[in-house]
C-alpha cells in the first residue's frame, strides 16, 4: 500500500508555479488574490490565514477583505462588484460557508468568471460540464493532479464517488468521466452503500462523516481518496475514510491531514497565476 503525499506533490506544484509568478513580475504583473471572509468561523479563519501565507511564499499578492457575521448580503455583492473591476486583483473567492442570512448561490454568481479562481460559478460549472477551458474547482482539480502525479490510470476504471456536493462530489465525478473513468454518484439515499463502493478501482470519500468509510466498503487494491475534514472529539483532523482499517485493503490511500487538503490551496494558486497569465495575453 502507498500513501499518497499530497503536502509534498503539493509542494513541487507550487514550484512551478512560483517560476510563473517571476515571470510575470518581469512583465510587470504582480498576481493579485482578493479573500472575503464574512464572520468568526474558527475553521475558515484558519483557511484563509493559510491561502494568505500561501500567496505570500510564492509572490502572489493577497488582499483580505473581512466583514462581521451579521454583513447584508448587498454590502457583500458591492464588495465583489468592485472587486470586479480591479486590474490589480486576478482572482476573487468568497470563503464558505457564509452565515445562513446570505444567498451563496447569488454570491458566487456575481464574481466576474474571469476572476473566478474557485471555479464555483454557474459560467465555469458550465464550462467545465461541456469540457471547455475554464477554472476547475480546486479540491477535485487536486485530486486529479495527485492521481496523475502518482501514476494512476484513470481511464476504463471505475470511479464510485462517496457524496455530491456541488463543490466536490459533482464535480469530481465529471472530470474522471473526462479522463475516460466509468463514474457511479452515491450519497445519502443509496441503498446497500457497500455493494456499491466495494466495485470501485478508485474511491473518492467526500460525504463529510468521520470514519465513514471502513474495510466493508473497499475492495483489495483499491486506490482510496479521501476528501473529509472532520475533528474528533480531541479536536484531531480525521477523515471520512478509517484511515487503520483501509490502508491494509488499499493500493494507495490518501491520509488526513497532507492528503486532498494541501492541493486545494496548491490548485487555487495555480488558478490564479492562470488568471494573470490571461490578462497578459490579452493586452497583446
Ligand atoms: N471558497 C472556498 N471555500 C471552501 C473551500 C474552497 O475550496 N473554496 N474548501 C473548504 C475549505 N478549504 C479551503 O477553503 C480547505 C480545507 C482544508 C485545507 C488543508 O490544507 N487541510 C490540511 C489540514 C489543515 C488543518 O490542519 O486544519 C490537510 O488536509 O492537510 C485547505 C483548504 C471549505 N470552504
Amino acid at each position: 500500500m502507498a500513501i499518497i503525499n499530497g503536502k509534498e506533490i503539493g509542494q513541487k506544484i507550487r514550484e512551478s508555479i512560483a517560476e510563473r509568478v517571476v515571470q510575470l513580475k518581469n512583465q510587470g504583473v504582480t498576481p493579485g488574490l482578493a479573500v472575503i471572509l464574512v464572520g468568526d468561523n474558527p475553521a475558515s479563519q484558519t483557511y484563509v490565514r493559510n491561502k494568505q501565507k500561501s500567496c505570500e511564499a510564492i509572490g502572489i499578492f493577497s488582499e483580505l477583505i473581512k466583514l462581521p457575521e451579521d454583513t447584508k448580503e448587498a454590502e457583500l455583492l458591492e464588495h465583489i462588484q468592485s472587486l470586479n473591476e480591479r486590474k490589480d486583483i486576478h482572482g476573487i473567492l468568497v470563503q464558505l460557508p457564509l452565515p445562513k442570512h446570505i444567498d451563496e448561490n447569488k454570491v458566487i454568481a456575481t464574481i466576474s468568471p474571469e476572476k473566478d479562481v474557485d471555479g464555483f460559478s454557474p459560467v465555469s460549472v458550465g464550462k467545465m460540464m461541456l469540457g471547455q477551458e475554464t477554472y476547475l474547482p480546486c479540491t477535485p482539480y487536486g485530486v486529479m493532479k495527485l492521481l496523475e502525479y502518482t501514476g494512476i490510470e484513470i481511464a476504463g476504471k471505475h470511479a464510485v464517488i462517496v457524496g455530491r456536493s456541488h463543490i466536490v462530489g459533482n464535480p469530481m465525478g465529471q472530470l474522471l468521466l473526462q479522463k475516460d473513468a466509468t463514474v457511479t454518484y452515491t450519497h445519502s439515499k443509496t441503498k446497500d452503500l457497500p455493494s456499491i463502493t466495494k466495485q470501485a478501482d478508485i474511491l473518492v470519500a467526500a460525504v463529510g462523516r468521520p470514519n465513514f468509510i471502513t474495510k466493508e466498503h473497499v475492495k483489495p487494491g483499491a486506490v482510496v481518496i479521501d476528501v473529509g475534514i472532520n475533528r474528533d472529539e480531541n479536536n484531531k483532523l480525521i477523515g471520512d475514510v478509517h484511515f487503520e482499517e483501509v490502508e491494509k485493503l488499499a493500493s494507495h490511500i490518501t491520509p488526513v491531514p497532507r492528503g486532498v487538503g494541501p492541493m486545494t490551496i496548491t490548485m487555487l494558486l495555480f488558478n490564479t497565476v492562470q488568471s494573470a497569465e490571461k490578462t497578459l495575453s490579452q493586452d497583446k
